[in-house]
């Protein structure tokens, strides 16, 4: 693993790394924030899946999360969205496909398949890197923005018990049924619909349920509301499954990261309850 930063923020360290992915066989640059509780003691862990065009960056310079994490002693960890450093057909073309934009699925279709894998990288091999390095429990949560909305309630729904929480800002729902989704899904998995259903949140809580409360943040003046988040599929499938969510929708916010740093205290409080509880 190359360092490739460390900078001191809020009396914890916000470190940047690169190294080889077993999951994607391309390097991959992830941040982890660690709190100055690290020091002495071992701390649970925030896991952040940014949305499209994002890389470990747009988190850790806009989100202003540190503070908090600082106060509650815990650590986040941002991954990038997407491998890098390849040159598939097509893979730079659009914002919402490929590059920045690899929507926690392991792709099954060629040229994806071989890299575009980050249901496996964000899933299993980064927590595993990540507690066997640095002075972390094995206590995990996940949130996420937009596509890493989607991912982070994947990831959780599809882990029973490995997650002590899950929320998200804005996220894609229901990725089977809305253009960002539709387009992602066909090109990473083809055109098997069981296999879309196995990424897609609200078919997720349809079938499985959840066993803790969901925490949703949503914008009223998001211009991706209608077309690609619609947040009431999700809703409806929490109350049929009898799943508790909140989902709080927020007058006047919009997709961005000023949202997001408006809430995220909100957020970390409640993973840190669930973690430390
Ligand atoms: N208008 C955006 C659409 C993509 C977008 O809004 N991305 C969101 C996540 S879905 C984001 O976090 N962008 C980066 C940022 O705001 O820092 C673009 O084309 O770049």
């Amino acid at each position: 693993m190359e360092q490739l930063s460390v900078t001191k923020a809020f009396e914890g360290e916000l470190h940047r790394y690169k190294h080889s992915s077993s999951s994607t066989s391309t390097d991959m640059v992830f941040a982890v924030y660690l709190p100055p509780q690290a020091k002495n003691h071992s701390v649970p862990v925030l896991y952040w899946l940014s949305g499209l065009t994002c890389t470990d960056e747009n988190f850790t310079q806009k989100a202003s999360a540190f503070r908090m994490a600082a106060k509650l002693g815990l650590a986040i960890v941002c991954p990038d969205t997407s491998p890098r450093g390849l040159e598939l057909p097509g893979e730079h073309d659009s914002y919402d496909f490929g590059s920045g934009a690899g929507f926690y699925v392991d792709a099954t279709q060629p040229p994806w398949s071989g890299h575009y894998r980050m249901y496996s990288y964000v899933a299993d091999e980064l927590p595993e890197l990540i507690e066997k390095t640095f002075p972390v429990s094995d206590k995990k949560a996940i949130s996420g923005h937009s596509m890493g909305g989607h991912g982070a309630l994947v990831i959780y729904l599809r882990n029973p018990g490995a997650y002590t929480s899950v929320s998200a800002f804005s996220p894609i729902v229901h990725p089977s049924k809305v253009p960002w989704g539709q387009k992602a899904f066909q090109n990473y998995l083809g055109a098997d619909k069981d296999l879309w259903a196995t990424y897609d949140a609200t078919l997720l809580i349809q079938e499985n349920g959840a066993n803790t409360p969901i925490l949703i943040d949503q914008g009223d003046s998001d211009s991706f509301l209608e077309e690609q988040l619609q947040p009431n599929h999700f809703e409806a499938a929490c109350a049929r499954a009898n799943v508790p969510l909140t989902l709080n929708l927020r007058a006047g916010y919009d997709h961005s990261y000023y949202f997001i740093s408006s809430f995220i205290d909100n957020h970390l409080e409640f993973h840190a309850r669930k973690l430390m509880g």
